[in-house]
């Protein structure tokens, strides 16, 4: 493993998630700084992952040769700012940025440099090791570019992509569709309970359905997500239904609607922020 020393600055969900994969995968927690102006949440990651953890950003800064930026994107101004303020000399160092709506140019012109830099839209499931990242490249060295895979590789899968506003694809594909599979979800949940079924026995109904219905998907590579639903659906049968009931109500262009629409609010804080 390289002995780069890597900085969280804002260890919400998603850094906690990125740090527990790195050190589940062998990273040393030495080399692994976490910043966060919340005492709790850093008592936390030290306890979980024995990483470092300091409320100073910029001691953070200064300390790591990558700084992975991790706070909302409207708070991404003040911290860049901040680090601007810093006097740490930032201008060889490989910054990361997870977050959504913010271009290399514009986090660029935030940091005052045109420093090297890797966009990264990550999800949650990263933190059971169950990820996707989609990562874009601005300038980082090839050493770097294998040190940034290496790092995302620990929570689930990685693709990079071409273009930068592909990051803007990544969000609707992968970065934002968890909370529609749990959209999903919590509709069939609710109407099980509305069938009479108890809180928990719905929530175990539906959880494990869902787990099963991907593990089918992951394990069966050479049949197609169309043919696994049809082989549910029996001729003459109950899922025919509801499945038609479904495209009739147009779910499958509901889908792509809502995928355009978190495309198009990425593309709206690139403006805004
Ligand atoms: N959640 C998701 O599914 C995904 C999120 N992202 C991106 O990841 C980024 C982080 O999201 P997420 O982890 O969910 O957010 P969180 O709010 O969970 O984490 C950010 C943390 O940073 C802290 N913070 C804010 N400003 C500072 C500062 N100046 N110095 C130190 N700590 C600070 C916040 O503290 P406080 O709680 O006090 O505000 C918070 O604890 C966002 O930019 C988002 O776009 C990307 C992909 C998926
Ligand atoms: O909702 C958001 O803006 C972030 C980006 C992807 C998932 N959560």
């Amino acid at each position: 493993m390289s002995d780069k020393k890597i900085a969280f600055i804002g260890t919400g969900n998603m850094s906690y998630a990125i740090i527990g994969g790195m050190v589940k995968n062998g990273f040393a927690a030495k080399n692994i700084i976490a910043t966060n102006r919340n005492q709790d949440k850093l008592a936390k990651v030290a306890a979980d992952f024995g990483v470092q953890t300091t409320a100073d950003n910029n001691a953070a800064l200064r300390d790591a040769d990558v700084i992975v930026l991790s706070v909302k994107p409207q708070m991404m101004g003040e911290l860049c700012q901040s680090f601007q303020d810093s006097g740490v000399d930032f201008s060889n160092k490989l910054f990361i940025s997870v977050a959504a709506g913010l271009t290399v140019k514009r986090l660029r012109e935030m940091l005052g440099q045109d420093v090297k830099m890797v966009r990264c839209m990550p999800n949650t499931p990263s933190l059971l090791g169950r990820g996707v990242s989609g990562l874009y490249g601005a300038g980082e060295t090839a050493e770097e570019h294998e040190f940034v895979q290496q790092v995302f590789e620990c929570t689930g899968i990685v693709v990079w992509v071409e273009q930068e506003s592909q990051i803007n694809d990544i969000i609707a594909v992968t970065g934002s569709s968890p909370a529609y599979f749990f959209l999903f979800m919590e509709a069939i949940e609710e109407k099980a309970k509305a069938l009479g079924f108890s809180d928990e026995d719905a929530r175990r109904l539906v959880q494990q359905t869902a787990l099963g219905a991907a593990e089918m998907a992951l394990s069966q590579q050479d049949i197609s997500i169309s043919q696994l639903r049809a082989n549910v659906t029996s001729k003459g049968g109950t899922t025919h239904e509801a499945v038609e009931h479904l495209k009739s109500q147009g779910l499958v262009g509901t889908v792509a609607d809502a995928m355009d629409a978190c495309i198009a609010r990425a593309e709206a804080m690139e403006k805004e922020l």
